[in-house]
């Protein structure tokens, strides 16, 4: 892809999506328009913007079709901080510590480790000079001359700095072995480093409910005591690999990762909340009074209103959120009707039968079957499928989903582990060349296909 996410028109989008995901063309169009809403909104005028409230998504559809496969495409595609989260969790009983706010503060930690990370990758290059510096420093120290001044460490009393030809000798010598250090020639030297750790001593993690409200002890007493120094013996290579994101820390302005993270999240932010079916109407998951309770939580969220995090305080008025069930028990209008309201865009996801099967298993870019032949090709295993060996495996998992529980594209992970178990495990020992067509695979899952009991557990 050469555009960039926010040129994308949503046919564009839902192209995208097409490449991982097969079939259910609505619930991509919705999620695509979604979106691409989100990002015409936020060219528009300050005072049009506050007027148009982004509609949420409610996706109907069997457990295993691709739901929460599609909105977490999207997000990635999106560069959007996402979470998933299952609407039950808040009706557990003896559910302590955490409530329904709790899942803005998950988002918005997971946009903070997304810029964050996207700032390190940013200053690596520096970083990858002071790892090196460091390094050099270990390997050829500056030369002190003995203390002239007794006790002066003690008292504090700055001792004169080295004379200039050390210096200068020092820094000749450190240049010297820089070229060596950098091509990996010194990679198998082991030397001592010191490694500071941010992580406050044990005792004062956070406390659940001081996190629920926003507050983080750990943040606020790790700024005050004195940082952790462990001296290790390592080697080159791994000195390199501990001091490169140690270094790039330091220069990642932490205030400014957090204010973009809390834009891109107010902004960005994709919280797919699974089982809405299960806190609706009766019969679901939990008491009624507490199913209702978690939805009546759940509507100043989705309506827009400020959380309190650590990092700040953060509107949900913009996040979308993508709600999703099977509603086979309960339906979408036994929701309390605010809360419907809110969910105005709703897509029906079809159930997948077996000609989608053998395009699951072979036509996404990350498709099972890919999957497989490159995990074998590391080891110059070449593993071939015929169309007759795809057809079975797709057989076999549909008809399992009938006779047992219908658990959508998920048995296609189960079938195929079974089927290429054996060669998983001989590789690269046996053949090079692996060719799985239908007798491999019959040959393979014989005797537990036709035994239900034994394919409920192994299938
Ligand atoms: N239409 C599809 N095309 C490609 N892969 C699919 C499709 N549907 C499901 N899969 C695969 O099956 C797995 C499970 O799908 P997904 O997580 O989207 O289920 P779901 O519909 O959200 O169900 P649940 O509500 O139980 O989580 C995914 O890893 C995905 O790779």
């Amino acid at each position: 892809m050469t555009k960039n996410f926010d040129q994308l028109t949503p046919k564009e989008i839902v192209a995208e999506l097409d490449k991982y995901i097969i079939g259910q063309r609505d619930a991509k169009k919705a999620v695509a328009v979604a979106v691409r809403n989100r990002i015409r909104r936020q060219k528009l005028p300050e005072e049009w913007r506050k007027e148009i409230t982004p509609k949420n998504i409610l996706m109907i559809g069997p457990t295993g079709v691709g739901k929460t496969e599609i909105a977490r495409r999207l997000a990635q595609l999106s560069g959007s901080p996402f979470l998933k989260v299952e609407a039950t969790r808040f009706t557990e009983v003896g559910y302590v510590g955490k409530n329904v706010d709790s899942m803005i503060r998950e988002l918005v930690e997971i946009s903070v480790n997304m810029v964050k990370q996207k700032k390190m990758k940013e200053v690596e290059e520096k970083a990858k000079q002071n790892v090196e510096n460091r390094i050099l420093e270990v390997l050829i120290p500056s030369k002190k001359r003995p203390s002239q001044i007794p006790f002066a460490n003690i008292f504090g009393i700055q001792e004169p700095a080295q004379p200039v030809e050390n210096a200068r000798e020092v820094h000749e010598k450190r240049e010297e072995l820089r070229e060596k250090l950098r091509n990996g020639e010194l990679d198998n030297e082991e030397i001592e480093i010191e490694i500071e750790s941010g992580n406050p001593p044990i005792g004062f993690i956070g406390i659940p409910e001081m996190e629920d409200m926003g507050m983080d002890l750990s943040q606020l007493l790790g700024n005050i005591l004195p940082k952790h120094k462990k001296k290790r013996k390592v080697k080159i290579s791994e000195a390199k690999r501990i001091l490169l994101p140690i270094e790039e820390e330091k220069l990642v302005d932490m205030d400014d990762v957090i204010q973009e993270a809390l834009k891109l999240a107010q902004n960005r932010g994709i919280i797919f909340i699974d089982e809405m079916d299960k806190i609706a109407g009766n019969g679901g998951h939990g008491p009624d009074v507490s199913r209702q309770g978690v939805q009546r939580d759940l509507l100043p969220i989705v309506e827009g209103t400020t959380i309190t995090t650590k990092y700040g305080p953060v509107k949900t008025d913009f996040i979308l959120f993508i709600a999703a069930g099977a509603f086979h028990v309960s339906k979408p209008t036994e929701l309390i009707p605010e809360l419907q309201g809110r969910f105005p865009i709703r897509v029906e996801l079809e159930p997948l039968n077996m000609k989608d099967f053998v395009r699951i298993l072979t036509e996404p870019e990350n498709a099972l079957t890919k999957q497989y032949q490159a995990l074998l090709y590391t080891e110059g295993v070449r593993l071939d499928f015929t169309e007759d060996g795809i057809e079975e495996i797709a057989t076999v998992a549909y008809n399992l989903n009938q006779k047992l529980e219908n658990i959508g594209a998920r048995r296609l992970y189960t079938v195929m582990e079974k089927v290429l178990e054996e060669v998983m495990f001989e590789a690269p020992e046996t053949d090079e060349k692996i060719t799985v067509d239908r007798e491999f695979v019959k040959g393979k899952l014989k005797g537990i296909v036709e035994d239900e009991n034994l394919s409920s557990y192994i299938l």
